[in-house]
């Protein structure tokens, strides 16, 4: 985690959100695919598997696979390696592929990704600055000391009212 910290501010997202900006995000890819359209999606395990889930459910894209890089040893941050990679014969060189994550932090995820599949598309819901170059499409930009919250790692809580408190 070293140098994903420290954040200084906290973007929360709702599931509800999550849909609306990943419904965005397959609006903007739509019809702006290779000649013969998306083939398939490619997912990054684990986050992108929600988004991925919601831009071909829009797209109507039935080919679905998954990429899983490893990027941390308990919490120290090694290089990221592919752990499962996709279905050969789906992805050959990436022509036609949509690679959909969460978000892009740092970029390294995609650097080893992109290398996999180098005629992919990559395609994110969040972005922040240091990885912006490595994906084409993108939704909503937050600052690279911020950090995302997903609802997958909320949950509703008690918040106290204001009154009763001296400031
Ligand atoms: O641009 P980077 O600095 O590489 O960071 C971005 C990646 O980090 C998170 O995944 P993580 O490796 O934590 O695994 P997860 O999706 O299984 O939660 C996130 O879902 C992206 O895939
Ligand atoms: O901002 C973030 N939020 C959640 N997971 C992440 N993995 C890298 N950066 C982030
Ligand atoms: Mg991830």
């Amino acid at each position: 985690m070293s140098d994903r910290l420290p954040h200084e501010k906290g973007f929360h997202v709702s599931w509800d959100q999550l849909h609306r900006d990943a419904r965005a995000l397959a609006w903007r890819l739509q019809g702006h695919g290779p000649e013969g359209g998306w083939r398939a999606v490619v997912a990054i395990t684990r986050g992108g598997m929600a988004p991925a889930m919601i831009v071909s459910r829009e797209l109507d894209i039935r080919t679905v696979d998954t990429i899983s890089v490893k990027s941390y040893n308990h919490q120290t941050q090694a290089e990221p390696v592919i752990i499962k990679h996709p279905d050969a014969d789906v992805v050959g060189d990436g022509t036609g592929v949509l690679i959909v994550d969460d978000l892009v932090d740092t970029g390294r995820t995609l650097e080893v990704v992109r290398a996999a599949m180098p005629k992919a598309h990559v395609a994110t819901v969040y972005a922040k600055p240091k990885g912006r170059p490595m994906v084409d499409t993108f939704i909503t930009e937050v600052s690279q000391d911020t950090w995302i919250f997903f609802p997958w790692d909320m949950a509703l809580q008690y918040v106290k009212p204001y009154h009763g408190t001296d400031d």
